[in-house]
């Protein structure tokens, strides 16, 4: 659609006037300084610029099946212009993926059905292959010659991997591997752009030679001719059905009848094949052709803080348009911004969107940095990536998904509409809490770290440092509650301590009791689920703060209080949340919780003048927005009375429906 220009709404022009910093401050620090928000600015002129945008009906009017179709065509258009234009255009050679991942939703209100192939298949080909088979295959994805999903999960197991039932059999007379699908619940289901888009896919199937199973590994498979696009002889193909969001995304399901494909599309930079069969183990790490995944839940940190800060940008806006009800009687109806209650459900959204963007610039930092040991062929420091990603994809995403919902809540009754894109950013975001690792799961694998940690702890070991107050509690430091940033986070870190501890006995009691170890495992889940969460929550609010006091050292004095303010409301809110916690495993009174709250309280009125300036210092075009009411402009009413207006349902005044069945009825014709 193309965007009407309106002028400022006045409540909003006001709001802006209020604002007490300098605004590019703030965005500068968010894009990673002054070059690196010009770069970004650049590509998405260039992209708003080329028309892309524009559709004749809005997404949410059109059939699946044109919803798709309309995916494919912006989808290749865009491939073409990140190839060519972007690259000529902006002179920048190197893209920087945020800006592109940024600028792809002016695109797609929904998921583009090649979001798999940049975000898994091209991953997989770096991290998963010789340096022969990378030459091979490497050039020809990122030239879009051939366009790839990964197809991991079936109908029957996403989280077990292990239960994974399609095989891939080695046939050394032959030298190929022969793919199959035993049974129904084999069927690879789920994967991205598998449905109709790709013709190429990752596979992850479970590998026999010369008789053994040695487990899973990941094969190149091509599965739909290059020119007709038709399946290829045994294959089974197809799109799974509508789903609560994705719908452009084709998510399909896989059968392979005794498929070949030559030895060498085993991915084989980790563990081999040999043309006689022998299989050679991986040398250094068993999880190895995991990383992928780790990979994405790392990436996956950044979307729920750029789809938080999209989702709070508009109800910060709506909020400050939207009057209703009084305060007083015979007062003006108020902005319903000026509400503590409305102040309560948005400005935690704003402070969450800063804590987990710099949360996982940190960890993608991290992640590069174990990527670099790796290379050298230490890969000690694996298990910490792993408890870390682990942990943050699930409480970030899930803390994500629970905020846009109360954006939405924000918005009353018009926050309902597809037009504001709230739901559309829920939906997205609710899926990221289930894949690439379900919730629970993610958070018991960072519970066998914290408790072996504890266990290394215990034994006099060193541990590595997101875990270090483990050795501190266990050498008997007292928590003393202070209310300043470094004693609440050492009051999380002794909650999360407390909780280790707790199943660690859970689990030891429950063994002198005669259970095995994986009984009393299962029988302590719960605790253990919670305990990596609360570790998670310390590891979060530490690096918030430490980030703001990093990257703000040389901002001006009202951009530090502005940040500042925001992560003294972060740890604030979070310690009202869980003063039941807090009040077990640390020394915290009633009178510090009720300083707290009055804290808490009073910050809410010292944010409130600067919310408008917060959420426009997220940067977020209105054409990245796609929402009636969180536009720039702020012109809330018009916009909803637009998108009725182009309706597909009012072109017509009298709907066919009413000739063939209303008017029989009221005639008692039926
Ligand atoms: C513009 C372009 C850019 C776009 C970018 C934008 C967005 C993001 C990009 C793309 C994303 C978009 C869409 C994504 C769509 C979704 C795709 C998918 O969902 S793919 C499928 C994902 N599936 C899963 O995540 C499955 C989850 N299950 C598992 O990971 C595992 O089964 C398991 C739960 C971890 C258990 O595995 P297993 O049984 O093999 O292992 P255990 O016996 O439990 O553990 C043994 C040992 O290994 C350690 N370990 C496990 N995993 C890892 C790992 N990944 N790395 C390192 N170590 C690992 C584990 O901790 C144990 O260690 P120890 O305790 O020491 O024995
Ligand atoms: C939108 C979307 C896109 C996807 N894209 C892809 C893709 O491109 N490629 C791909 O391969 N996959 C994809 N997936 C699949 C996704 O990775 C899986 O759905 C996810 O990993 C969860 O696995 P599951 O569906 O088997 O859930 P299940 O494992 O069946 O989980 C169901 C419930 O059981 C619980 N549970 C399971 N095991 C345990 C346990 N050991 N202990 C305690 N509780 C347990 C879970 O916590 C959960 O609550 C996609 C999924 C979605 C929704």
């Amino acid at each position: 659609m193309v965007l009407k220009k309106y002028n400022i709404n006045p409540d909003l022009a006001l709001e802006r006037q209020k604002c007490t910093f300098d605004i590019e401050e703030i965005i500068n620090i968010f894009d990673g300084g002054k070059e690196k928000t010009s770069q970004r600015r650049k590509i998405e002129d260039v992209v708003l610029k080329s028309g892309l945008c524009h559709d004749d009906v809005p997404e949410e009017c059109m059939s699946l099946k044109e919803r798709y179709e309309n995916a494919v065509r912006k989808s290749c258009f865009f491939s073409k212009l990140m190839k060519t234009e972007l690259q000529e255009i902006t002179g920048i050679e190197d893209f920087e993926t945020p800006a592109i991942r940024r600028i792809a939703d002016a695109l797609f209100k929904d998921i583009s059905p090649f979001l798999l192939h940049l975000g898994m298949f091209v991953p997989t080909i770096i991290g998963q292959c010789t340096s022969e088979q990378l030459m091979i295959w490497l050039p020809k994805a990122l030239d879009l010659q051939i366009i790839g999903g990964y197809a991991q999960t079936e109908l029957g197991h996403g989280t077990f991997i292990r239960g994974l039932e399609t095989t891939a059999t080695y046939d050394a007379d032959t030298e190929e591997f022969v793919l199959h699908t035993p049974t129904l619940t084999a069927h690879k289901w789920w994967a991205g752009g598998l449905g109709k888009t790709i013709n190429h896919c990752i596979v992850v199937a479970q590998l026999y030679t010369k008789g053994v199973c040695y487990g899973t590994h990941l094969f190149m498979v091509q599965i739909r001719d290059l020119d007709t696009h038709m399946p290829l002889p045994g294959i089974k193909v197809g799109e799974i059905g509508p789903r609560m969001g994705f719908s452009s995304a084709d998510n399909g399901f896989l059968g392979f009848n005794n498929f070949r494909i030559p030895r060498n599309n085993m991915l084989m930079k980790h563990a081999q094949v040999q043309k006689d069969g022998t299989y050679v183990k991986p040398a250094r790490h068993g999880k190895l052709t995991y990383q992928t995944m780790v990979f994405v839940r790392v990436t996956l940190v950044n979307e729920a803080a750029f789809n938080l800060s999209k989702a709070v940008t508009i109800a910060v806006r709506y909020s400050a348009v939207r009057r209703q009800s009084e305060m007083r009687p015979n007062e003006p109806e108020p902005q319903i911004l000026d509400y503590p209650t409305q102040q309560h459900k948005l400005f935690i959204g704003i402070a969450t969107a800063h804590a987990f963007q710099l949360t996982a610039n940190w960890l993608w930092n991290t992640f590069k940095s174990v990527l670099s040991d790796m290379k050298k062929g230490d890969v000690g420091t694996l298990p910490e990536l792993h408890a870390l990603s682990s942990c943050l994809k699930a409480v970030c995403t899930s803390d994500a998904a629970l905020l846009i919902e109360q954006c939405r809540y924000a918005c009353g009754g018009h926050g309902y509409m597809l037009s504001s894109n709230l739901p559309y950013i829920y939906s997205f975001v609710a899926a990221t809490r289930t894949y690439e690792g379900d919730y629970t799961i993610l958070l018991l694998q960072t519970a066998r770290f914290l408790v072996k940690a504890w266990e290394q702890a215990e034994a006099g070991k060193t541990v590595t440092p997101t875990v270090s107050y483990i050795s501190r509690s266990l050498k008997g430091e007292k928590n003393s509650w202070r209310s300043t940033d470094e004693g609440i986070i050492k009051s999380f870190q002794a909650v999360a301590a407390g909780k280790i501890a707790l199943c660690v006995k859970s689990i030891r009691d429950r063994m002198k009791s005669g259970l095995d170890y994986e009984d009393a495992w299962l029988l302590t889940t719960v605790q253990l689920v919670d305990a990596a969460e609360a570790h998670c929550r310390s590891v979060i609010l530490e690096t918030y703060c430490n980030e703001v006091r990093r990257l703000t050292k040389s901002s001006s004095d009202n951009v530090k209080i502005v940040m500042h303010q925001l992560v003294t409301l972060y740890l604030s809110y979070w310690t009202l949340q869980r003063t039941g916690d807090l009040l077990r495993y640390s020394s915290i009174s009633e009178k510090d919780i009720d300083f707290m709250q009055r804290q808490y309280e009073e910050l809410l009125q010292h944010i409130r003048p600067n919310a408008v300036a917060l959420v426009d210092a997220f940067d977020l075009r209105d054409e990245i927005l796609h929402s009636s009411l969180g536009a720039y402009d702020g012109r809330v009413y018009e916009r909803l009375m637009e998108q009725a207006e182009n309706n597909p349902m009012n072109a017509e005044p009298v709907n066919q429906s009413f000739h063939k069945y209303i008017k029989p009825l009221l005639q008692g014709k039926l």
